[in-house]
């Protein structure tokens, strides 16, 4: 199976390091920085599954040409467009796009792009990040992989990859392939969507909004996000909704979204991709939507003061 992905930072880096070691041999598709950062060290991980430096084939925007299986897609949503015309050479007849962006409105993108059936829903479970070194540093147990076709069939090519990721040693990745991608990425949304724009919102983990007295205004967001899924079509099964309203109200709870990470690293957000994309959702269900708005300003408020220069250092 012949693999190319798009982005050598968490996701990207973490996922084609554990396929490199189960045997695939996947090339990444990255910009010249980052380039010269793989050409000089390798690709490095460190993760409780084991640390990884080896050797990695890269291709750029500019040399990448056709025969993939599959392109992973592992850009942030505001790189989407640049990284639809990178991987545009590379798609064919024979390829799956399998984009692991939080979020859902990149699907129509890249169905409207590469046309329905070269599209693969997914998503991914991972607490990681690339630090500046080029190091990709994944902080705990989270380490899944879940893809489907999007019309819910279970194809050859699904299984293929499955089998890919699984070949990974010391169980550095729980891929599964699934026939309800579109649901999984709904309830994907509820939970890191309300995740993000709480913790954005608060600058703080989920135990800390608790610990400061959030846990009503948490329940609210996330019963919020809840129905907007439903009124989508998507409800959330009722034990992982209530596994969610035991998260959002664990004091201990150290958990907080990448989005966080970001914004605390003076970096872009995925606010419109993400919450903005959940609070259309809230407003289409009729839902009250004032604490996901007071969310998304904050995120569009951030973008403001950090294109002005004025971030705190
Ligand atoms: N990090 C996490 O814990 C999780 C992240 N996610 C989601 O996964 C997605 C990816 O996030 P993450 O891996 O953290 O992001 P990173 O910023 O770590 O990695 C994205 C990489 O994509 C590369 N890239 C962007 N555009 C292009 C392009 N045109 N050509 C080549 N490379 C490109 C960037 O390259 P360059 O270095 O050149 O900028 C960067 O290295 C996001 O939607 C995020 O929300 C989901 C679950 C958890
Ligand atoms: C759900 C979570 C927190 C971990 O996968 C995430 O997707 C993120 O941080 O972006």
């Amino acid at each position: 199976m012949r693999i190319l992905i798009l982005g050598a930072g968490a996701l990207g880096g973490y996922f084609g390091g554990r396929l490199l070691e189960g045997g695939a041999s996947p090339v990444f598709l990255v910009r010249p920085r980052r380039r010269e950062q793989l050409a000089r060290d390798g690709l490095v991980i460190e993760s409780p599954f084991g640390a990884l430096r080896r050797p990695v084939e890269t291709v750029t925007a500019e040399t990448v040409g056709p025969g993939w299986d599959v392109v992973l897609l592992s850009c942030k949503a505001y790189d989407l467009e640049d990284s639809i015309a990178a991987i545009r050479p590379a798609v064919d007849g024979r390829t799956a796009i399998l984009p692991v962006l939080n979020g859902l409105t990149h699907i129509q993108a890249l169905e409207a792009a590469f046309g329905q059936g070269r599209v693969l829903g997914g998503l991914a479970r991972i607490n990681a990040t690339l630090t500046p070194d080029g190091t990709i540093r994944h902080f705990d147990q989270f380490r899944a992989i879940t893809f489907g076709e999007l019309d819910g069939t279970m194809s050859p090519r699904v299984e293929a990859l499955q089998a890919a990721f699984r070949a990974a040693p010391n169980d550095s990745v729980q891929a599964r392939a699934v026939p309800d991608i579109r649901a999984q990425m709904w309830d994907k949304l509820v939970f890191l969507g309300t995740l993000a724009a709480a913790s954005v919102l608060m600058r703080a983990t989920l135990g800390e909004i608790v610990r400061g007295g959030g846990t009503a205004l948490l329940q609210r967001m996330l019963e919020g996000s809840a129905t907007a899924a439903e009124a989508a079509g998507y409800p959330l099964k009722p034990a992982a909704l209530d596994s969610y309203r035991k998260m959002f109200a664990d004091p201990g709870s150290g958990a907080n979204a990448s989005m966080l990470r970001d914004l605390e690293a003076g970096g872009r957000i995925e606010v419109d991709h993400v919450v903005g994309t959940l609070l259309e959702a809230v407003r289409a269900a009729g839902v009250d939507p004032t604490l996901h708005e007071a969310a998304y300003v904050h995120g569009k408020s951030y973008e403001q003061r950090r294109a002005a220069g004025r971030l705190p250092r």
